[in-house]
């Protein structure tokens, strides 16, 4: 199983830095996914690793080895992008057996010289016990000579895995690989990649900017945005635990609401509106006694109580979403927008127009500062 380290890379196209001195350490085995918003350079700090993209400044290391001066075929790396780059006038089986060709001489490759090449039965045997047990494990077995364009999205997609799984790469790199996908597709071939990563127990480097997929797929996200690295850790420790206020907004949906926390002569004040029953302790750090702070809830730490509670924190619905197993009310609250997560029956007779309350729960709100920074674990005296 082959580790990857970083050291210091950078990556800058002529004054623009798209990847700036991300240093990251993956262990032999690991699924890590990329995942930040378009732009933020995961594509080009996993084109470094395949070395179609030479690192202005770093070390790139595989197996304890650097591989900076390898070229991309000498590095055992496969990589599967969003369009599959399927040749179109190859059949399913041509297509999966094309890296394995390509290592044969010459006279192997060309169609009309291979008939006259000496012992070309014994290497089509050699080619066909790699490409076959791929096929059948990959459920493309059956399509064997259909050419892409007679082939579903979902079927391109697993040819494509198929086309890099035959190498036998120590590495997988996979670039937006679902995107193409319709919803239900993405679902069922998700759970496909997760069950080959299970099954070969490669590394696998998943580029995507859909935090759902990142968060169902990975043993750690790499969360980066302008060319930075934000946070790298298992998905839950993200959600739960965001280092800044752009980790707590990419992650999780709906988006976590971010209030404004206003405490003036020990009058606290969320939203706007007074409240009375915050802690002395906030996000693990004595509560400030003053001060502007951005308070973050989760949708789920926000419960339903009667209008009239001593602590309610009051607004309008504006849209209720009911999802079936759970229902999202959308509501006002000061004028900032926030979403509360609630169970099917208590969404029940609740529109529009309607005036509800809501208490935070207090022992899981994020605290930030003006500038988007964690402000856990510190002594706050005044934080103006
Ligand atoms: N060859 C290039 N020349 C100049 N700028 C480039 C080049 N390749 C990428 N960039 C820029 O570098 C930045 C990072 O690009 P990159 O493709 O790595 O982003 P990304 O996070 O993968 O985005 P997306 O999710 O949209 O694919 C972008 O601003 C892009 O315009």
């Amino acid at each position: 199983m082959t580790s990857i380290s970083l050291k210091g890379v950078c990556k800058r196209f002529h004054s623009f830095e798209a990847v700036r001195d991300v240093s990251l350490d993956i262990a032999g085995g690991e699924f890590i996914s990329l995942l930040g918003p378009s732009g933020c350079g995961k594509s080009t700090l996993l084109r470094m690793i395949a070395g179609l993209e030479t690192a202005t400044a770093g070390e790139i290391g595989m197996g304890g080895k650097s591989i900076q001066h390898l070229p991309p075929s000498e590095r055992n790396i496969a990589m599967v992008f969003q369009n599959y780059a399927l040749y179109p006038h190859k059949t399913v089986l041509e297509n999966v057996a094309f890296p394995l060709l390509m290592q044969e001489p010459m006279i192997m490759r060309l169609p009309w010289l291979r008939r006259l090449a000496p012992g070309r039965r014994l290497v089509d045997d050699q080619i066909a016990a790699r490409v076959d047990p791929v096929c059948r494990m990959l459920g493309i077995d059956h399509l064997a000579r259909r050419k892409p364009a007679e082939l579903s999205g979902g079927q391109r997609q697993r040819v494509a895995l198929a086309r890099a799984m035959v190498r036998q790469p120590k590495l997988f790199l996979m670039d937006e690989p679902l995107s193409n996908l319709d919803a239900k597709l993405r679902a069922t071939t998700r759970a496909e990649i997760i069950d080959l990563h299970r099954r070969l127990g490669v590394t696998f480097l998943y580029v995507t900017h859909d935090q759902g997929e990142a968060m169902t797929m990975s043993d750690r996200i790499v969360l980066m945005n302008e060319g930075c690295l934000q946070q790298v850790g298992p998905p839950l420790e993200l959600y739960n635990d965001p280092a800044n206020l752009f980790v707590a907004e990419f992650i999780g949906l709906p988006k976590i609401n971010v209030l404004d926390l206003r405490i003036e002569d020990r009058n606290a004040f969320l939203g706007g509106q007074p409240i009375r029953d915050m802690p002395g302790e906030l996000d693990g750090a004595p509560a400030p006694r003053k001060g502007a702070l951005r308070v973050g809830l989760r949708a789920e730490a926000l419960h339903l109580c009667p209008v009239d509670h001593p602590h309610a924190l009051r607004g309008h619905i504006h849209i209720v979403e009911h999802l079936g197993n759970e229902a999202i009310l959308h509501m006002s609250l000061g004028g900032e927008d926030i979403c509360v997560r609630v169970q099917p029956a208590q969404a029940a007779g609740l529109s529009p127009g309607h005036e509800i309350a809501v208490r935070p729960d207090w022992n899981s709100a994020l605290l930030f500062d003006a500038a988007g920074s964690r402000r856990r674990g510190e002594r706050m005296r005044a934080a103006a």
